[in-house]
């Protein structure tokens, strides 16, 4: 309560109109609309959408909304009173209902076209009209751009009711997915990685939509049944929710010249791009073709160290596709992501995801998106040879700084100052062989610990137990790995030799955290809330936005911990299909 109430106190914006004053639309001023469309972007009905930035769509508000939760961090972050998340006015411009926004608030947002791409191959058929015109935001609208406290956000609904882009489908997010994601984007931020952050979240406590999803403790890969659940609103916050699929759109209508001004939108959707989330790196006066050239370098430095600190914490992005990559070098759309427990290379909880975009192979799907993206900016440089090249050299050089970051990070995981391969491959090997809990893992080293016996905490047993030969065995390879750490991080592998080991286990616990965001504390969170029940779900928020911390002991027992076993290998928990 304190803490809520030095935050008020601190508050800039208490109320919707104040809010309003800072609102600024230059991505609708700026940028081209579908000249198609209807300015009041009343008419959702799925179309083909030739030209222009973006579509006016008007959102779907959720009947009879209900507050769940905000990010009470993000709101400290912005300015905005906590009180604000429950405020009526407020509460329903972001549970969907525009109508009676203050001005210069609009009372009509605006939905993007994407084009995708999947692991660096160009498809143009996942739309209706088979033409890719009819793909892109199909539930996702943006509401407000605003310059808060200097720094310029774009906020949008996820679940906001059908746009153009809905290819048929409802256009809503059941409130499952909307916990899942409103949770993961609070933790990956406190974990310091990169992300769009959450907002607020709101639940229809009268409408419903059927998915496919996953009887109780069904062992199927896919869902079983049809559930109706109840259907909610989160909005998520970013500079921009410009994607690599986005960049591809308007490079392919450039590419095939399909209409006479579609250059001049790639060029504008690429200086927007620069504007909302490199303006800090690129100077605004320099020539596209410079731009260009920087932008790629940058997005290439912000694309590899994101990849590497995602495979820090243990997050899988389950369907790196270019459509889910955002632009910008941050982590977007959290629906088939998973956090790994057991250690697997090839871990992957999505069940339509596939071993190309599974855990350690997310470097490779990367350099994936990162081609599509170079290819996407070429037809700007068309008359620019020397720029070309760079471009080119620029691109082919990402597995290099992809592995250098990955290098990086495995040494501060393992507190080395430099990473030592003979070391890193071995712990592989017996993490592969020896099923480990990977976040437990990290964090029990991270203690310093004199022999094995606390590593074993993060051992899942293995059918016949330690007591078996093989298992004896891998003991002692664990032993001789240990004390091989140990020589390196008390001498060699480290400039700083004299450290203490107080000092080394704080930087350790800097990089490898004790909480993520196991699914299956997720589950109940997500359980509860449909009935009601909104505490759960608020612990578990405030577990999680404080990864790092060692909490107290009850939170410890609770939540940093094995998985149970009677939860491996269950649909919607281990792996779950994207019925979000
Ligand atoms: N219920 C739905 N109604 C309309 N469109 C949908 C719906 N579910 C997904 N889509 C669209 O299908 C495409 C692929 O879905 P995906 O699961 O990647 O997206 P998402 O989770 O909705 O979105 P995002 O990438 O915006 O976080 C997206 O363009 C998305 O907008
Ligand atoms: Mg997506």
């Amino acid at each position: 309560m304190g803490n809520r109430l030095s935050r008020e106190a601190n508050a800039e914006v208490t109320t919707l109109e104040q809010l309003a004053r800072l609102a600024d639309y230059s991505f609708m001023d700026n940028l081209n609309f579908d000249p198609d469309s209807d300015p009041d972007g009343i008419d959702h009905k799925p179309r083909q959408v030739f030209t222009g930035h973006y579509v006016p769509v008007r959102p779907t508000p959720i009947e009879a909304p209900e507050y769940v939760a905000h990010s009470k961090e993000f709101f400290s972050e912005l300015g905005f009173a906590d009180s604000l998340a429950e405020s009526p006015d407020f509460m329903r411009m972001f549970s969907g209902d525009l109508s009676s926004v203050p001005k210069p608030m609009r009372k009509v947002g605006w939905a993007c076209g994407y084009a995708l791409s999947i692991y660096g191959t160009e498809y143009t058929q996942q739309c209706p009209f088979q033409t890719g015109n009819g793909y892109g935001d199909g539930r996702a609208i943006s509401v407000l751009e605003a310059v808060i406290r200097g720094r310029r956000w774009e906020m949008q609904l996820k679940g906001g009711g059908r746009t153009p882009y809905c290819r048929g489908a409802d256009g809503r997010a059941v409130l499952r997915s909307s916990v899942r994601e409103f949770l993961a984007q609070e933790h990956m931020h406190a974990l310091g990685v990169p992300t769009s952050r959450s907002l607020t979240l709101y639940v229809s406590k009268t409408e419903k939509v059927t998915r496919p999803w996953y009887s109780e403790g069904s062992h199927l890969r896919d869902p079983d049944r049809l559930v109706s659940e109840p259907v909610a609103i989160s909005t998520r916050v970013a500079p921009s929710f410009i994607r690599v699929g986005q960049l591809e759109l308007f490079s392919r209508r450039a590419r095939k010249n399909e209409h006479p001004g579609a250059m001049e939108e790639l060029e504008q959707l690429v200086l927007h791009l620069i504007d909302r989330e490199y303006s800090d790196v690129i100077d605004q006066s320099l020539d596209t073709a410079t731009k260009v050239v920087m932008l790629a370098r940058e997005f290439r430095a912000r694309l590899a160290s994101l990849v590497a600190s995602w495979i820090r914490v243990g997050y899988c992005q389950g369907n790196f596709n270019s459509d889910n990559c955002a632009a910008g070098g941050f982590t977007l759309d959290y629906g088939p992501f998973g956090f790994c427990e057991v250690f697997d290379p090839q871990y992957q909880p999505w069940t339509g995801g596939g071993h190309h975009f599974s855990f350690l192979n997310q470097p490779v799907a990367a350099e994936r998106n990162f081609d599509m993206f170079c290819s996407a900016l070429r037809p700007l440089l068309a008359t620019h040879q020397r720029e070309l090249a760079q471009l080119e050299e620029i691109q082919v050089g990402f597995s290099k700084v992809m592995q250098s970051e990955m290098e990086k990070m495995w040494a501060a995981k393992l507190g080395l100052d430099a990473f030592d391969a003979g070391l890193f491959s071995e712990l592989m090997a017996l993490m592969t062989k020896m099923p480990v809990d990977y976040t437990l893992f990290f964090r029990e080293l991270s203690a310093v610990p004199d022999d094995i016996g606390p590593l074993k905490k993060s051992f899942y047993r293995r059918p016949g137990g330690m007591e078996s030969a093989a298992s004896q065995g891998l003991e002692k390879r664990w032993s001789e790995w240990l004390a091989r750490w140990q020589s390196l991080v008390s001498a060699g592998g480290n400039k700083s030799s004299s450290r203490s080991r107080e000092e080394l286990a704080r930087q350790m616990r800097l990089v490898n955290p004790k909480y993520s965001l196991r699914e299956w504390l997720v589950v109940p969170a997500y359980r509860q809330a449909e009935q009601g029940n909104y505490a759960p779900l608020r612990e578990l928020q405030d577990v999680m936005t404080q990864p790092y911390a060692e909490q107290s002991g009850e939170v410890e027992n609770r939540y940093s911990r094995l998985k149970p076993p009677e939860l491996f290998n269950v649909g919607g928990v281990s792996y779950y299909s994207c019925s979000s």
